[in-house]
């Protein structure tokens, strides 16, 4: 595991050196995906690496693991208080829709939710634009494949250092790097409403979905979801679709 740590280190370095930045930079949630890029960033920017705090109606929990993570890491941190411009946000698109008498509050729940994580990259991308950092995501093989992430928003990032590694191997690189135990062992969630986990959300554990990705024979049912799923989200994959050059005349 130390060498791959190494490699995704050098990586790292390589790729923000192509780019011409100066640096990289995370956002930090106080789960365990952004605390092993915290990790690898500091190692690959010890004195360039920063990671950004973006609570949005944030429990407290949550608040004190990313602290304990930043400490941990020896990270350099910046913390964004955005939930008044979230609020702000979503009520003048609601209070717009509304007066068309459009507005579908079932319909726009997700939508809430997702505008949360692209407030968030947005946010990322400023910051990363003042200290000319590159914005590192955290999606893992099994978000990867799922793609159980919003599209431009946590999945809206420069690089991906983690998008090999099945959730079993995130955990087991958070051990290795000295991720706080409290952080490896909470349950994965997006925190995108109260109560949200990964594996209700998805209908399967993380350990069924690494089996699956190891090869491993699963539960036909799961089988069928994870296909349907990966299927279905190609399209956040890839870049936007556009048609053919016109031929005619
Ligand atoms: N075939 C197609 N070709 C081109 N575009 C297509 C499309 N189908 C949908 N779309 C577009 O994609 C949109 C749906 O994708 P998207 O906006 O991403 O939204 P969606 O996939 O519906 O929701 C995001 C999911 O990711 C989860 N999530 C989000 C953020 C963080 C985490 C976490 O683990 O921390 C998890 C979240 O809980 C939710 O389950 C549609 O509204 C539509 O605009
Ligand atoms: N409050 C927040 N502040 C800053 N960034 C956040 C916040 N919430 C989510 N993010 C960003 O969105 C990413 C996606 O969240 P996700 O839940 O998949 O990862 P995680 O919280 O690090 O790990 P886990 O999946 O185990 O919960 C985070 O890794 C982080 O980069
Ligand atoms: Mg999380």
């Amino acid at each position: 595991m130390e060498e791959r740590i190494q490699y995704l280190t050098e990586w790292l370095q390589v790729k923000a050196k192509e780019a011409g930045a100066d640096g990289l930079l995370v956002g930090i949630s106080g789960g365990i995906d952004s605390a092993v890029v915290s990790y690898l960033i500091k190692r690959a920017f010890p004195n360039q690496s920063l990671g950004v705090i973006l609570p949005i109606d944030q429990g407290v929990e949550d608040q004190t693991d990313a602290l304990t993570l930043v400490e941990g890491a020896d990270l350099d941190y910046v913390g964004i208080e955005l939930t008044d411009a979230y609020e702000t946000t979503y009520s003048t698109i609601k209070n717009r829709l509304n007066v068309k008498g459009d507005w579908n509050d079932e319909k726009s729940q997700l939508g809430g939710a997702n505008l949360q994580a692209r407030l968030r990259m947005s946010t990322l991308y400023a910051v990363g634009n003042n200290y000319n950092y590159l914005v590192v995501g955290t999606d893992n093989a099994a978000e990867d494949y799922t793609g159980y992430f919003t599209k431009y928003g946590d999945g809206g990032v420069d690089l991906v250092p983690l998008i090999n590694l099945r959730k079993e191997e995130v955990r087991e690189m958070a051990k290795v790097l000295g991720v706080p135990d409290s952080i490896i062992h909470k349950k994965p969630s997006a925190e995108l409403w109260e109560g949200q986990t990964d594996e209700e959300e998805l209908g399967m554990s993380y350990d069924t979905i690494d089996a699956y990705l190891r090869g491993e024979t699963i539960d036909p049912e799961d089988e069928r979801n994870l296909k349907e799923r990966h299927e279905k989200t190609a399209h956040k994959r890839q870049i936007p679709a556009g048609p053919d050059k016109f031929k005619g005349a």
